[in-house]
């Protein structure tokens, strides 16, 4: 499939089509560098991490209170024990402890030796130093066994994953300083278009001012990725093959936004042709249709469509799973759920369709959603209403209110 041309489909690949494509072509990048984990989170684990020591180290304390052996209670009875020194949290009692005696303990401290149970203070009373241990005294209680979270030699952590905030902890738990991760990607952005002005100038007329590069940097806002922004390229067919072929020497993938489509002044189809290989151009998904996909030298090429919610859509449902794929992440399937839709849909059957919703939980587990509003891959605004897209199949021809439909919510749903 990998050499496989669909630039002349004679139908318009799926989108379940062109992601298979994707991934068939795509490896990835083999690379790896050594981080210390205090620059780890998020970079993608290379090798499966053992332990080379128990996790905890020593038994210790779970309780504040008293730490003494079973074999001073008498079942049913009161004991009175006397108190001989104190364990603290990196202060290790060093005596003995013998018969009718115990010793004060902290939370974390080594328990002693000779002791095999904690009690917590406020079941004990105490006078001077003779401590009252009351009758049903548990055995055996609040002890963190020695390797009881993590035993050595154990796997800490499996490659490849995603390091998060409890894998960094867990790997200095374990002493471990710095990981071999996978190398982050060298990706390189521009958009494309005339009628784009910079922010900051005033707007003459024809011109819009470029937001797409701005939506791209916060797509790509990941701690995989080295992003360089490339600017703004004029829609000049020479200028646009000379950005590709040298970019590509620099990055490992290359997304642009604009010019994809088949105006007259648009290039990137066959500038990609020119300069590369069109693995795939066009396809059934709206909006999106004139994504194109292919590569220039060794560096992968996405040409995103000008409309700026096309790049939304394009990017989260294409580019963001093939940059997790050459970063050497486990290929992870967008989160779907099934909502009540509480608005009626338009829709035109052909395309496979992201229509933006805003959805709600409204009881635990069950979620209503409704539409953003207009649905123009113009219209910014509404996105940014929007917290997930509405998942609508090429065959449908629109939606009732109270149909259930599928919906893909955006991270910002799930961390609000
Ligand atoms: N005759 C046809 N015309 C169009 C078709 C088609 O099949 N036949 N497809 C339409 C679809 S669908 C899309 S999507 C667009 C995409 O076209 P391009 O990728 O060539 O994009 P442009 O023409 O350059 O721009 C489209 C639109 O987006 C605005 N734009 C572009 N870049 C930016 C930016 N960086 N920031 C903000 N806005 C941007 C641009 O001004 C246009 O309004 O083509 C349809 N046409
Ligand atoms: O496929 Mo286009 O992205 O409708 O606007």
């Amino acid at each position: 499939m990998t050499d496989t041309c669909y630039v002349q489909a004679a139908k318009l690949l799926t989108v379940a089509q062109a992601k298979q494509h994707i991934r068939l072509a795509i490896q990835e990048i083999a690379e790896r560098e050594s981080v210390a984990i205090g620059a780890a989170l998020g970079r993608i684990l290379a090798d499966d991490l053992h332990s080379a020591v128990d996790i905890p180290p020593q038994r210790n304390a779970a309780m504040d209170g008293y730490a003494f052996s079973s074999r001073q209670l008498i079942a049913d009875q009161a004991v009175e024990l006397q108190e001989v020194g104190t364990a603290w949290a990196g202060k290790p009692y060093q005596g003995s402890i013998g018969p009718n005696q115990c010793v004060r303990i902290f939370t974390g401290a080594v328990v002693p030796e000779s002791a095999d149970s904690v009690i917590a203070q406020e079941q004990i009373q105490r006078v001077g130093n003779s401590i009252h241990f009351p009758p049903g005294t548990q055995p055996f209680k609040n002890i963190r066994a020695a390797g009881s979270d993590v035993k050595q030699g154990e796997v800490l952590v499996t490659a490849p994953k995603r390091l998060s905030p409890a894998d960094l902890g867990l790997l200095a738990a374990a002493g471990i300083s710095s990981v071999a991760v996978k190398r982050r990607l060298k990706i390189g952005f521009f958009s494309t278009g005339d009628e784009l002005s910079a922010l900051g100038n005033p707007l003459r007329t024809g011109q819009i001012y470029d937001s797409n590069r701005y939506m791209l940097s916060g797509l790509l806002n990941d701690a995989n990725h080295i992003c360089t922004d490339l600017g703004v390229i004029a829609d000049d067919s020479e200028l646009l093959e000379h950005t590709l072929l040298s970019a590509a020497e620099q990055f490992d993938v290359l997304i642009s936004s604009g010019g994809a489509s088949v105006g007259d002044a648009d290039f990137v189809k066959q500038a990609l042709e020119k300069c590369g290989r069109v693995n795939f151009w066009k396809l059934a998904i709206k909006p999106g249709k004139p994504l194109a996909f292919g590569r220039i030298k060794n560096c992968w090429f996405f040409g995103l469509p000008g409309n700026p919610i096309a790049v939304l859509v394009t990017y989260r449902q294409f580019v963001k799973p093939a940059l997790a794929q050459l970063a050497g992440n486990t290929a992870e399937m967008p989160l779907q759920l099934k909502a009540r839709c509480e608005s009626a849909l338009r829709k035109s059957p052909g395309r496979e369709e992201y229509q933006r919703g805003i959805l709600r939980q409204t009881a635990p587990g069950e979620f209503a959603v409704k539409s953003a509003g207009p649905q123009d891959s113009h219209q910014l605004k509404v996105a940014s209403l929007a917290n997930c897209f509405i998942v609508l199949d090429s065959a449908c021809a629109g939606v009732s209110a109270g149909e259930s439909v599928t919906v893909e919510p955006f991270d910002a749903f799930l961390s609000e």
